[in-house]
């Protein structure tokens, strides 16, 4: 593994709360003692009540970086999908099998303060994005009369995983990095064709991508939420069998979003060394 430049004030994702469809916890926000700082910026991602609305990016003035805590909202209404099935819209079919409600929140601050007990849980190395060649409408969401209907493109997963490793060879290039089954991964699940079709091209050893299947197995996909799920999923497991890292005791990671554009976001996460 090559050397790598860490940013002056790196990102870290500090406190993580989920809220699934049968749990919620809210372990940082109730804990006694010292209190962690209060945020300062907000970003939320949601298509609730029919608006599609994403905001995936925040500007911070540099000056304002040290010390910002921007509290990260997911909110999906997917259900607002469901409607009476149509022979001439079957991704709708597929949309409504493969979609689920769900809600997620994150801070993501730098310089965490260990005195109120701000955890780092992942460090953001680097974040890219990328509209796809020849991608344009392959998934898509349109508001009409009749409420909130999604498009899905059957070539979904075929135009992700072909495109999938240039975006690992840009992202990790300046860390060295070539071995894809080195790194911990924490793909969206946006379905499991998506998965399955990215394991075969990159080559990955069928355990890599074990948190976003289940993440999709035991809750659907439930659009912006599902990354936040699966980043809690590989910190538990890591805990559980006493990995040394919160990404299953490897250093450097990857989360990868897909979405409208169609869009690929790639995220190089590092690990937090776990006691
Ligand atoms: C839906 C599936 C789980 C079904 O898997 P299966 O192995 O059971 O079946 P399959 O792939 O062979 O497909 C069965 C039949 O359905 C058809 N089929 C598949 N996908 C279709 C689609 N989007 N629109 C219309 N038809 C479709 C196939 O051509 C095939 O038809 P025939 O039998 O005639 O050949 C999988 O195809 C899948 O994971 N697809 C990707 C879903 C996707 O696009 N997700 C991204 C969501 S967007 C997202 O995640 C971003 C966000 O949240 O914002």
């Amino acid at each position: 593994m090559g050397t790598a430049q860490v940013p002056d004030h790196p990102r870290h994702l500090l406190h993580h709360q989920r809220h699934g469809p049968s749990r919620c916890r809210l372990p940082a926000l109730q804990a006694p003692g010292p209190q962690p700082r209060h945020p300062t910026h907000h970003v939320v991602s949601t298509r609730l009540l029919c608006r599609w609305h994403r905001s995936s990016s925040c500007q911070v003035p540099r000056r304002e970086l040290q010390r910002a805590r921007v509290l990260v909202v997911c909110s999906e209404t997917t259900t607002v999908l469901v409607r009476a099935p149509s022979e001439e819209h079957q991704d709708d079919l597929v949309a409504q099998a493969l979609f689920a409600d769900g809600a997620s929140a994150l801070i993501v601050g730098a310089d965490p303060n260990e005195d109120t007990n701000e955890r780092p849980l992942f460090t953001i190395f680097s974040t890219s994005q990328v509209i796809l060649p020849d991608s344009d409408g392959a998934i898509g969401g349109h508001v009409g009369e009749g409420g909130l209907t999604a498009t899905l493109h059957r070539d979904v997963p075929l135009i992700i995983s072909k495109n999938v490793s240039k975006c690992l060879e840009q992202a990790f290039l300046p860390l060295g990095i070539s071995d894809w089954n080195s790194i911990f991964w924490a793909p969206h699940p946006g379905g499991r064709a998506i998965l399955d079709q990215v394991e075969e091209r990159v080559g990955l050893k069928p355990e890599k991508l074990w948190a976003s299947r289940h993440v999709l197995a035991e809750y659907g996909n439930m659009s912006s939420v599902c990354v936040h799920f699966v980043l809690d999923e590989l910190r538990k497991r890591s805990i559980k069998e006493g990995k040394s890292t919160t990404g299953e005791g490897l250093e450097w990671g990857v989360l990868f979003g897909f979405g409208p554009g169609l869009t690929v976001e790639t995220v190089v996460l590092r690990s937090v060394a776990l006691n």
